[in-house]
């Protein structure tokens, strides 16, 4: 599903690699930890799988797609097939809960039969079920995650990225949105989340990738965090 073939990505201007020649294979379905200090390369790996930024040399493949060879044009089909969250959840204050999910149904031409169908059902799946009215501000940080991961799963992508999504939230509430997101996988919905909380990653036991200075320094299937 995810491929890196000797990938590496300097930035302009950066004499440092931020990735040096990473290989890794992420199968469909899987749930990977990425792991490592910060300035290792974590959101540089999560960035190229987007195409927010190409490799400098190598080859990275989602869905079989090389994504070097991708025309600008279909760029925004390959990132539909991608659902992202983000620590900060992102969601846009002045909509509801439901127009906040739907927004992201809107956008990609699904009609409106569709989205009155579909945003309850997922609305409840995450565990919000009655709070569709809601304006982001009126819910707690966990609620929001969880309008966040129902915004980036609504329309099934085949990938799940999340950025540090327990990073704003406490441990219990941190649980929480991790059993949602085992639950997203168990769906067959591949996993990458980039983390430095390491009771998480010791408790999930799920297959963990280090990265240390832009290298893969450990690939463990089920890992521990491992490094302080
Ligand atoms: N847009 C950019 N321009 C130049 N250098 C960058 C850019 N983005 C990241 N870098 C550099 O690339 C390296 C890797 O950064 P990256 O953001 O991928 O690390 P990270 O592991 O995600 O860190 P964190 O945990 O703090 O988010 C760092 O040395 C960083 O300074």
């Amino acid at each position: 599903m995810i491929r890196f073939e000797s990938v590496s990505k300097t930035y302009d201007g950066q004499r440092r690699a931020a990735l040096d020649r990473v290989n890794v294979d992420i199968d469909k379905g899987e749930f990977v930890f990425l792991v490592g200090a910060s300035g290792s390369g974590k959101s540089t790996f999560l960035r190229l799988i987007l195409r927010e930024q190409r490799a400098t040399r190598g080859k990275v493949f989602v869905a079989g797609r090389d994504l070097g060879r991708l025309h600008s044009w279909k760029i925004p089909a390959m990132r539909r097939q991608i659902g992202t969250v983000f620590q900060d959840f992102r969601l846009l204050p002045n909509k509801t809960v439901t127009e906040n999910v739907a927004f992201a149904l809107q956008v990609i031409g699904k009609p409106p039969s569709t989205i009155k169908r579909v945003v309850p059902e997922v609305l409840e799946l995450v565990g919000l079920d009655g709070k569709g009215g809601r304006l982001p501000e009126e819910l707690s940080g966990g609620e929001q995650q969880r309008v966040a991961i129902a915004r980036a799963f609504v329309n099934r992508p085949m990938i799940l990225i999340a950025d540090e999504p327990t990073g704003n939230l406490d441990p219990a509430t941190s649980i929480g949105i991790m059993k949602l997101l085992d639950r997203i996988n168990r769906a067959d919905t591949t996993v990458l989340m980039a983390t430095h909380d390491s009771t998480i990653v010791d408790q999930m036991r799920k297959r963990v990738i280090e990265l240390d200075d832009g290298e893969v320094v450990r690939d463990q299937s089920r890992g521990v965090y491992g490094y302080q």
